[in-house]
């Protein structure tokens, strides 16, 4: 790049010195259109169970999640991101729940789809809301998550999800080989225009903690994740995993969790130029919230600065629980 001019007659102050000028010089925009908002189910009806390291986050019951719904439909929020909580008595070693056409996610894809059809439904594969040791998968004696056996799984529960009506089929599950395995499934059924967005750089991170919660899987949890989710010091690693699973057949890729992952949203998207998402998880949502309950800084501007920093690595959208009060800021 050559620079035809030099200071004082180059001056970069000059464009910033007013608010219109600075709205036409920005490099990146942020609307609603860019907001995937998480949901967290639970049974029963009129039901509304806050989650207490959430603050301003609830499960909700179907008639909730329909209401929520509608609230993200007239915010201009595209799509919603789905998990259920499932009760302990549904939970099992090997998560059979997940399978099943009827369980909790199944029926508020189609309570959705029936009341606000043109909203799109990101679902979850992955078996950790549906067992006893709230792993992602099947575990051996020895507890290790074994990898083909749990992708069997996976791909029978992307199908009962593709069947109830999902849009966007989401293995959060870390497993070699699922991706090119649920898309060949989902072929062969004749779910052509179903897309899958692989989980395909998810590290394993103490970000989750809240999330656990959210799913009631915290306290069963045994051990931890790292033998299938990332680790946090590699980033070579985060292409390759990317290069598979857009091999496999995924549409789109995410990196979880989202800003200390800055660096490999931007390399994804160098490297490969295709819709790259991120997932700004519970940790960094509840991390926000603590931040501004003590007022050590403002709310509604670190919802937007850090969303605009997504958009700025070069994602496409970013899962956020904040999604709703930032699609409002953004005067949907
Ligand atoms: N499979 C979805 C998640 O693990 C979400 C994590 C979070 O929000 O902390
Ligand atoms: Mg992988």
């Amino acid at each position: 790049m050559t620079m035809t001019a030099a200071y004082p007659a180059l001056r970069l102050r000059r464009t910033r010195a007013s608010g219109w000028s600075r709205r036409l010089h920005a490099e990146t925009v942020l609307t609603p259109a860019d907001l995937i908002w998480p949901l967290f189910i639970t049974q029963g009806q009129g039901v509304e169970e806050p989650v207490a390291s959430l603050p301003g986050v609830s499960r909700w019951s179907l008639d909730g999640i329909v209401a929520r719904a509608r609230e993200a439909r007239d915010l201009g929020i595209p799509c919603l991101a789905l998990f259920p909580n499932t009760p302990p008595e549904l939970r099992s070693d090997a998560g059979e729940e997940a399978l099943n056409p009827d369980n909790l996610m199944c029926r508020a894809i189609r309570a959705i789809k029936d009341a606000v059809p043109e909203i799109g439904l990101l679902t979850d594969v992955a078996l950790d809301p549906y067992t006893t040791h709230g792993h992602d998968g099947l575990v051996d004696a020895a507890g290790y998550v074994e990898n083909d056996r749990t992708a069997d799984a996976l791909v029978q529960q992307a199908l009962t999800q593709a069947r109830a009506g999902s849009d966007i089929i989401a293995p959060s599950d870390m497993m070699d080989g699922r991706i090119g395995l649920i898309r060949g499934a989902l072929e062969a059924e004749g779910f052509h225009n179903v897309q899958i967005m692989s989980y395909a750089a998810k590290y394993a991170s103490v970000f989750y903690g809240p999330f656990r919660d959210a799913v009631g899987s915290r306290g069963l949890l045994k051990g931890d994740k790292k033998t299938y989710q990332m680790d946090p010091a590699n980033a070579e690693e985060a292409l390759r995993e990317v290069a598979l699973d857009l091999g496999e057949g995924a549409d789109s890729v995410m990196v979880k969790p989202g800003l200390p992952y800055l660096d490999i949203i931007l390399r994804v998207k160098s490297e490969f130029q295709v819709p790259v998402f991120a997932y700004q998880v519970s940790g960094e949502y509840a991390m926000i919230e603590a931040a501004a309950a003590v007022g050590a800084m403002d709310r509604d501007a670190l919802v937007l600065e850090t969303l605009m920093a997504f958009k700025r690595a070069g994602c496409s959208g970013v899962l956020t629980y904040h999604a709703a009060h930032a699609a409002r800021l953004l005067g949907a």
